[in-house]
Order: C-alpha cells, then structure tokens, then sequence
C-alpha cells in the first residue's frame, strides 16, 4: 500500500491525529465542554464555526471492560460489521481496498430532517502504534478515517450535501494479569478508548439542529457500537 498515491497523506494525517488524540481534554487546549456522561463514557465537545457552519469538534474518552483495542478497532474499520452498529448509515459502498488496512468508501447517511441528506467519501486506515512509553503492555490501536475527493463520486452533484470528516479511534489495551498467575480471561482485560471527530456539514444547516443532532447521536453511536463489538467478542478467543 506504500506505493499508492493516498499513502503520504495517510502516513501524515494518522501520525497527526494520533498526537491529538492522546492530549487529554485538559491539554488540548481549553475549550473543550463535557456535553454528556454515561458511566465511564465521557464526551466533550468545542462550539466551532467555519463559515457560518457548526463544525464542533467532538472527543470522548470510554473505558469498556473485556475487549482488546484491536477488536474494537477490527469492528469499526472492516465493512462487513457496519450496518450492525451505524444506525445513521443508509448505504455504504467500499469503493476501493488498497490493501488489507486501507478502504475508501462513500456513505450515504439518514436524512436529518429539515437538513438535506448527507453524504460522505473517506479513506480509512487501520494501524497498530508502537506505545511510545515502551510499558510492556499491549500496543495501541488506532483507525483513521479521512475525506478525500473521488472523480467517480463528485460532491454534491445528487441528493446529497458532502460531508467533510476526519475521525479517529485510539484504543489502548489495559491488561491486569491473575493474580494466580492463571490465564488472561476477559474479566482481566479492558480497553481504553479516545473517540475523535470534526464533521463539517458541507452545506447549510441550522446550528441549533446540528448540535441538536450531535448531541443524540454521539453518544447513542459510542455505547451502541461498544456495547456491539462486546456482544460480538465475548465467546471468543481474545485477539491482542
Ligand atoms: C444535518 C446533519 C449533517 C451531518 C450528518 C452526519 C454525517 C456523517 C456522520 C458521520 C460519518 C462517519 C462517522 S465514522 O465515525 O467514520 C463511522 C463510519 O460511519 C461518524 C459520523 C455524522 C453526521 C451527524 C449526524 C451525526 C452523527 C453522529 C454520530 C454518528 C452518526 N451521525
């Protein structure tokens, strides 16, 4: 995948977006607003504008007992789950697999009344990061997932506004090994996750409604999906 075109751009925005993802909300600069709390789940938001248009950057932190940072990062990249847990997807195409870790799809999403329907194109990048503190636990994962224009899917020439996003789902395995020196069973593991998201609308929409929306769906998407790849994992194996 190196040799694909996209592969500088990836390299660049994952390294960037890892950096931000690992500043807690207190260094990140101030600004950042607890908007909603739901037992570990925390999600903050900033109030951003970019001409006009609500663009609130988002970032949540969850901690979820009994699954790996690879699996939750398997589910949200690979395609075959995504219509289990994205409630807000109405067709999703994988228009190109550069390679076992890079998709580009194009997504069409729910109408949100009164706002027109949305659509969006992205690459998305599944990665495993070397833990910088050298700690000998387990790496952290990461997906990255970032607009970018496709000839076959020009903007804005359907029904559809585009949507402009960068996303990005940091997790990092936290182990705490039996003290019977037994196995690790899943009641000894729990993964550390730090959400990230910019959605820029891409066309009109009314700021009350969109942060209305933000508001009911962010959260109802971060404990649907865990609460999807905890169902999903846990009869199986622990896959580190
Ligand atoms: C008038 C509303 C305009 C914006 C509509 C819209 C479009 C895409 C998206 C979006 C697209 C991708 C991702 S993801 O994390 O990469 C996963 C893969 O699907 C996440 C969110 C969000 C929203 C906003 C509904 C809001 C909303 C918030 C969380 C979930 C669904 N909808």
């Amino acid at each position: 995948a190196s040799s694909h075109p996209l592969w500088p751009d990836i390299e660049r925005k994952v390294a960037s977006q890892v950096s931000m993802a690992k500043l807690g909300v207190g260094e990140c600069g101030a600004g950042w607003q607890l908007f909603a709390e739901d037992g570990e789940m925390k999600m903050y938001r900033r109030e951003e504008e970019v001409d006009g248009l609500v663009v609130d950057p988002l970032k949540a932190v969850h901690v979820v007992k009994g699954i790996t940072g690879f699996e939750v990062c398997h589910h949200f990249f690979s395609p075959q789950y995504r219509y289990d847990w994205e409630t807000t997807l109405e067709h999703m195409v994988v228009v190109e697999t550069i390679s076992e870790d890079t998709i580009l799809f194009q997504q069409t999403h729910k109408r949100i009344w009164p706002a027109s329907q949305r659509d969006a194109v992205f690459w998305s990048h599944m990665r495993r990061l070397p833990d910088d503190q050298d700690r000998e636990g387990p790496d952290l994962w990461t997906v990255v997932n970032q607009s970018t224009e496709l000839p076959q899917y020009p903007a804005n020439t359907g029904k559809c506004v585009r949507v402009y996003l960068t996303v990005c789902l940091l997790c990092q395995t936290l182990v705490n090994p039996p003290k019977n020196g037994g196995p690790v069973t899943r009641d000894d593991i729990s993964c550390k996750i730090t959400y990230c998201s910019v959605v820029n609308p891409g066309g009109w929409a009314p700021a009350s409604v969109l942060r209305a929306v933000y508001k009911r769906e962010y959260p109802k998407f971060l404990k649907r999906f865990t609460a999807y790849v905890m169902s999903k994992t846990k009869d199986k194996p622990i896959r580190f």
